[in-house]
């Protein structure tokens, strides 16, 4: 148990309503846990809530949602910052670390059409809007026929959007839509076999100074071991591959098996821009550690002509 601390811990959140619904969530946990201490939310708004018109891959910057709060964490403003972990860059800046991955909402993408029209029943050359070259590249290949449009924006403007620009669909990711409690507006659930999830997708995660112990024990209990083995893969494939949101990485880790039969599986992919070129492999190893499972695995797939897409991707991105 960790020791009350005088004073209130002062938790940092960006101030979308995403954003505060999870910091709340976790704020009702640690609550929960550590009654007695007092704990404050402190909203801050990042470079990525600023620049709502760009798409993500042409903004191109490492940490546009995470930034400003690792500053105010580092200058001691705040204690920890809530995030979810999909907008966390791989390399964390020196002096901060992951106190706790939480436990994984469903980690599947959604499509969300006014129509109620799944995917595969979509009329030829449909609109579909995503900004992510994931989704795209998986798209194209799944269906190549459809237009597909860019869109930015929060979780609210991108469903003003969709009625706006008359759409016929839109992909998010299940986790963001079910916590803002619009699960019924969901018209297909895609199976992660079709479109594979983005690294750490649908999990929070709580980022602190590295060595202050005392938050490090509020936070702690927070960690999901499950949720975390299978993101601490994913997050090492990612890292060997320099993926940020630039390139096409999708990865998904999963746990099977029991006890001492208990395994890591990891499922990778690096898509083409066009989606006509797709490297995707999965592999399998022990819990014990799971960075290098992601690393092996990043290997793999480099071998198998991913060196050669994350080239093309990477030139075609300069132009
Ligand atoms: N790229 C933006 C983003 N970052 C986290 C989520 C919510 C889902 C999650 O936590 O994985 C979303 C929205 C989306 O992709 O639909």
């Amino acid at each position: 148990m960790s020791a009350i601390i005088k004073r209130p811990i002062v938790i940092g959140t960006r101030d979308s309503a995403l954003a505060l619904w999870q910091t709340n969530w976790v704020l009702g946990r640690l609550k929960e846990l550590f009654p007695e201490q007092s704990f404050e939310v402190k909203a801050i708004k990042t470079k990525g809530d600023k620049i709502l018109d760009v798409a993500l891959a042409k903004i191109g910057d490492k940490g546009l949602f995470t930034k400003e709060l690792e500053v105010a964490m580092l200058e001691g403003e705040i204690d920890m910052a809530v995030h979810s972990l999909k907008d966390m860059p791989t390399q964390l800046p020196e002096g901060l670390v992951i106190g706790a991955i939480c436990e994984r909402e469903d980690c599947r993408d959604v499509f969300i059409s006014p129509s109620g029209t799944k995917i595969e029943d979509l009329p030829e050359g449909a609109k579909v809007a995503t900004s992510s070259l994931r989704r795209k590249s998986q798209l194209w290949k799944w269906r190549p026929d459809l237009e597909l449009v860019d869109i930015r924006g929060n979780l609210q403007t991108r469903m003003r959007k969709l009625e706006e620009q008359k759409l016929d669909g839109l992909i998010l990711a299940a986790a963001g839509v079910i916590r803002l409690g619009w699960a019924d507006k969901i018209t297909q659930y895609i199976p992660t076999d079709l479109i594979l999830p983005a690294v750490g997708q649908g999990s929070i995660t709580i980022e602190m100074r590295e060595g202050d112990e005392e938050i490090a024990s509020f936070v702690a209990p927070l960690n999901h071991e499950a949720s975390a083995l299978a993101i601490r893969a994913e997050r090492a494939l990612m890292r060997k591959l320099e993926g940020g949101c630039q390139v096409p990485i999708g990865a998904l880790g999963s746990l099977q098996g029991q006890g001492e039969n208990r395994r890591l599986v990891l499922n990778g992919l690096v898509a083409s821009l066009d989606g006509r070129n797709i490297c995707q492999e999965q592999i399998e190893g022990n819990t014990d550690e799971p960075e290098e499972i992601g690393l092996r695995l990043a290997e793999r797939l480099l071998q198998l002509g991913a060196r050669e897409i994350l080239n093309d991707v990477r030139q075609e991105s300069k132009q």
